[in-house]
């Protein structure tokens, strides 16, 4: 599913906190304006849920994904709603076989080699990377990369503007994620301009 994607969509995967549903579509047309399609809504905020269904509904360029899921209901809920692709901070046993029991593009989180290791055997070769910076950045994943080079990961927690591109150098990685493309003060103030340029950037 990835390889697919990542054909039609720059590596890129912004993560959303949706606190206004009336904001959910007009910053979801901003980003893929700019060319990024990959959407995270993270399950942080009671409106996150309906967010996912009005993107999926409203911006069919979107490939609208789900962050922050930590049990098997969030996951259903979210398919439910029409996410296409599901993303955890960590796994659990039970996440994993949810996951797995949906089949499709699941990123389990992993920050040491043992989790990377767990989470393969279960049958996932694509991973995020969290908390990418506090976890040893890129040379920690350098150093996994040696001995595990089969996997790929989506780092995520500290990356900016600055450093995306190196991150995004490394073999290992199809993608990187973060906050930094959707500043909340752009969100609050309603300012998708500076979303479509920020995204337009990359
Ligand atoms: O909510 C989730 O599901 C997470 O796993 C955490 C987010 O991915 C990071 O908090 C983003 O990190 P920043 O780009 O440093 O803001």
């Amino acid at each position: 599913m990835w390889t697919t994607w990542l054909k039609q969509a720059k590596p890129v995967m912004p993560v959303i906190v949706i606190d206004d549903i009336e904001y959910a579509v007009p910053m979801a047309e901003a980003l893929v304006a700019g060319g990024v399609k990959f959407l995270e809504i993270t399950l942080r905020t009671p409106a996150a849920l309906e967010a996912i269904g009005l993107i999926s509904q409203e911006v069919p360029d979107a490939i609208i994904g789900v962050g922050t899921v930590t049990t098997p209901k969030q996951l259903h809920d979210a398919l439910n709603q029409g996410a296409e692709f599901a993303v955890s901070p960590g796994f659990t046993p039970n996440l994993l076989d949810a996951a797995k029991e949906w089949g499709g593009a699941y990123l389990p989180g992993v920050a040491t080699p043992s989790e990377v290791m767990h989470a393969r055997e279960a049958g996932f070769q694509y991973m995020k990377f969290f908390p990418a910076v506090p976890s040893g950045g890129r040379s920690m994943l350098k150093a996994i990369g040696a001995p595990i080079p089969d996997v790929k990961f989506c780092p995520t927690g500290g990356i900016s503007a600055e450093t995306f591109h190196d991150f995004l150098a490394l073999e290992n990685v199809f993608a990187v994620g973060g906050s930094w493309l959707t500043p909340a003060s752009a969100i609050s103030a309603q300012n998708w301009q500076e979303i479509k340029d920020l995204a337009s950037q990359i």
